[in-house]
């Protein structure tokens, strides 16, 4: 039995948010529609998930002392982290100590936060397929270990970054200081430390959002959505639709992949499973423990969104992952560097039909940051992926 309390009474069903940003905005809408009191933490003031929750605290999310005071002086029921940068060894901590319930739990979190913890786990524990890798700690580390194997083309990427913030291509040795500096400069913690991967020639590549939810006989049941496509520039995600076809085979693959990193990482929550594919191979990329921002579509592919699946399965309320439509997303970029943008032509990106916008209200805007995403439905994915670029087209930011 889930009882839910009232919001603001001693016996509310209390949630905090590490992260606030445009996934943890809609988890947080998703749980207030569900009775659910809410606190929202981010870095910076006034986040998307700060203007819409109960409660705004604004702390170090990185600093294990900050995180700890903070859980401890609010005492939240359950806390999801929305964002990698996290103390997560504190989660850990407090997760051990009966303090805190974190989603889908603190080992999740810790080891995602990290491209080490889940490649290695989910290549050398698991033995699942990914591409080949090396971890370096130094510019000569990273050309030898291309040297050794890995070879050109390759990725390389912080190790603890999201968003594609610095990581790279590299095709030639000529690139390979450039790609360093870039990953330094880049990392949302800074940990001088990088992963650099063989670049794998794929045909497309998939979000499988992948639910651990509770079924009617409390046991954990895992639950599959179909297959978002998605097109990514820079690392970072531009397009997403759903669904993906994919052969049967792949599928399969695809699921047996998912399921044993989710049954490892446990817990309850949505899961991102980033997979590539070629034919019928598929390569586990990585996860995110929490809604996957290529599954932005599912506001309008999904009945239930992955924000809705993520705040019911966290309260243990039963889930249901069927498509309603096909679907697709298209971001919005702040294109600016600005405070407090304005956003012109907003009607006439409405005036595309079976569209709709989210526009994050984030305080601050750079050229690349996303502050915005249209959303549509149609016949086919075609006809969806071509109503969100033309919404999103139009929506024009700029300096107020
Ligand atoms: N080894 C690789 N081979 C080919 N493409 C890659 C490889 N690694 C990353 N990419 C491309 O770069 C994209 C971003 O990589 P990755 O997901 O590791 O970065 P990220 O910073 O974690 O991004 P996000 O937070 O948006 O998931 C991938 O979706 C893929 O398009
Ligand atoms: N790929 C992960 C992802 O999309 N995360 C989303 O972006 C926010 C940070 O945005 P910001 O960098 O613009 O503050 C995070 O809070 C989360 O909502
Ligand atoms: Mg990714």
């Amino acid at each position: 039995m889930t009882t839910i309390g009232s919001p603001l009474f001693p016996n509310a069903t209390r949630v905090m948010l590490l992260g606030s940003g445009e996934l943890g905005k809609e988890v947080i809408i998703a749980l207030q529609r569900l009775g659910v009191e809410t606190i929202a933490v981010d870095r910076y003031e006034n986040s998307p998930g700060q203007q819409v929750a109960h409660h705004a605290r604004t702390i170090t999310m990185s600093d294990p002392a900050q995180l700890k005071a903070l859980i401890e002086a609010e005492r939240p029921d359950i806390v999801v982290p929305e964002i990698e940068a996290i103390a997560t060894q504190a989660l850990v901590e407090l997760e051990a100590a009966g303090v805190a319930r974190v989603i889908p739990t603190a080992r999740a979190a810790r080891l995602t936060m990290d491209r080490e913890g889940i490649r290695r786990l989910a290549s050398e524990t698991l033995g699942l397929p990914t591409s080949p890798y090396a971890f370096c700690d130094s510019l000569q580390a990273m050309q030898d270990a291309i040297d050794a194997g890995i070879g050109y083309p390759c990725v390389v990427k912080p190790v603890m970054s999201s968003s594609g913030k610095g990581q790279s291509k590299v095709d030639g040795p000529g690139q390979v200081r450039e790609a360093w500096d870039y990953a330094m400069a880049g990392g949302r913690v800074s940990h001088g430390r990088v992963i650099v991967e063989g670049f794998i020639d794929f045909d497309y590549e998939i979000t499988l959002l992948t639910v651990r939810a509770r079924g009617a006989d409390g046991e954990i049941q895992t639950h599959f959505c179909d297959p978002i496509g998605h097109l990514q520039s820079a690392g970072d995600y531009i397009e997403s639709w759903q669904p993906h076809p994919m052969s049967s085979v792949a599928l399969q693959e695809a699921r047996r992949i998912a399921k044993a990193v989710t049954d490892d990482l446990g817990g309850q929550g949505v899961f991102g499973v980033e997979l590539f594919v070629k034919h019928d191979k598929v390569w586990f990329s990585e996860v995110s423990p929490r809604p996957h921002d290529t599954g932005l579509v599912t506001m309008a592919s999904q009945w239930q969104s992955e924000f809705e699946l993520h705040a019911r399965a966290i309260l243990g309320l039963p889930v249901s992952t069927a498509l309603r439509s096909p679907g697709a997303s298209a971001v919005i970029y702040g294109g600016v560097d600005a405070q407090g943008i304005a956003y012109d032509s907003v009607a006439e990106a409405l005036s595309v039909p079976q569209t709709d916008l989210r526009l994050f209200g984030k305080p601050e805007s750079y050229v690349h940051r996303r502050m915005g995403v249209a959303v549509a439905y149609g016949d086919t994915v075609a006809d969806a992926r071509q109503r969100a670029k033309a919404a999103a087209a139009c929506v024009k930011p700029r300096r107020a």
